[in-house]
């Protein structure tokens, strides 16, 4: 597709050939004014391509009427675009009015959402968006855009309006709610952290619409298909792919592991023997009990009856095997030591350390 807005303009976009997959998340990027928005609203006809086909669904969306197109796909922009003199519950109800939904059920519906966006609907049903908080009015933007379940969603910096503090946890919120419905969504932002946080495929334009590349986040940060993509990823683009790397059991270190009934003086020799200055202790059913630092066991050493668990100290912080490297890493590096537990549950898989998290970068990167 394409759009010429002005016969004398330079196209807005050139020739843009993208498919998206149904439940798929891509996030649209590049610098002010390379088109994003204008290939979003092609989508649902608020712009009107000047060249090729745009279809949803396997329909060409020029041979549906507009205003039914529009009902099917849940639109959201920035500050959640409310009418400031409906109230929330009005608000969320626009499109099952106009589809003549029965009032009780619409009611029913606009509440679980509310929920579903994490709102209380008794606190927050019967308000007027300007008595919300910025990160609340977006949250009915997103329930308003889910009201009728429509399957394609798009999303014009959503969260482009709120502080970071509150824009992050929308973000989790919203690949929670993502997870759960799939919905297929494209989602515009300038913000690249956050389009590689939460999309499935992110796509880079530079201006004109032209679609640089399209790529997994790993891949995109990784392996950049362009000089344009290499400068608008950044050089701190390694830091960025520590949040798109999940921790894998087989790069965690494995230490050393004690028992509480162990003998210092035992305990102190397979130290040694395997070089590091610390040792983890489990107990009999493998729960994870703490540390234990090899200068504790050395001085015990020459006490018989000293035992692993009389020098157990105690992890202040213990990392989740569904957290990304970036989250772990900031753990790690809030606290005084140099290595942290990663569990599974209750099961132990090993220990994070910043080897760990070098090994990991490198395991995401292309063969050289
Ligand atoms: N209604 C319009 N009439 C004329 N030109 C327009 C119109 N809307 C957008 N344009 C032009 O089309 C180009 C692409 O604009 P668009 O808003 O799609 O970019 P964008 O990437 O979404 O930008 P931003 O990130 O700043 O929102 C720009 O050069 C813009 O000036």
């Amino acid at each position: 597709m394409s759009k010429r807005y002005g016969r004398h303009d330079s196209p807005a976009v050139r020739h843009l050939d993208l498919a998206v997959r149904r439940g798929e998340l891509v996030a649209l990027v590049g610098p002010s004014g390379c088109g994003k928005s204008t290939i979003l609203r092609m989508v649902n006809r608020l712009v009107e391509p000047t060249g090729g086909r745009v279809v949803v669904d396997g329909r060409d969306t020029a041979r549906t009427d507009a205003v039914a197109l529009r009902r099917g796909i849940g639109y959201v922009i920035q500050a959640g675009g409310l009418m400031p003199h409906r109230t929330v519950r009005q608000n969320i109800a626009t499109v099952p009015k106009l589809l003549g939904w029965d009032p009780a059920l619409t009611r029913r519906r606009g509440d679980e959402l509310l929920e579903l966006v994490g709102l209380d609907p008794w606190a927050h049903g019967d308000r007027y968006p300007a008595q919300l908080s910025g990160g609340q009015q977006q949250r009915v933007g997103v329930a308003r855009a889910l009201a009728a379940d429509p399957p394609v969603l798009l999303m014009d910096e959503p969260f482009g309006a709120v502080d970071p503090v509150v824009r992050d946890r929308l973000q989790g919120e919203f690949r929670r709610i993502q997870r759960e419905l799939r919905k297929t969504v494209l989602f515009v932002t300038h913000d690249l952290d956050e389009a590689v946080r939460i999309a499935d495929r992110v796509a880079v334009f530079s201006t004109g619409g032209v679609l640089e590349q399209i790529a997994d986040p790993a891949t995109l940060l990784s392996a950049p298909a362009s000089e344009f993509v290499v400068d608008f990823v950044g050089s701190d683009r390694g830091l960025r792919r520590l949040a798109v790397t999940p921790i894998r059991a087989e790069d965690l270190e494995r230490p050393l592991v004690l028992a509480p009934g162990d003998g210092a003086a035992y305990a102190a020799t397979a130290l040694e023997l395997d070089g590091r200055p610390w040792a983890v202790v489990l107990d009999g059913s493998g729960r994870l009990l703490g540390w234990v630092p090899r200068g504790a066991l050395l001085a015990a050493r020459g006490n018989r009856a000293a035992r692993v668990g009389d020098h157990v100290r105690e992890f202040g912080t213990r990392i989740g095997a569904h957290e990304d490297l970036r989250s772990a890493f900031s753990a790690l590096l809030a606290q005084e030591l140099r290595f942290l537990p990663v569990l599974a549950g209750e099961e132990f898989l090993g220990v994070l350390t910043p080897d760990v998290v070098h090994t990991a970068l490198r395991r995401g990167l292309p063969p050289a």
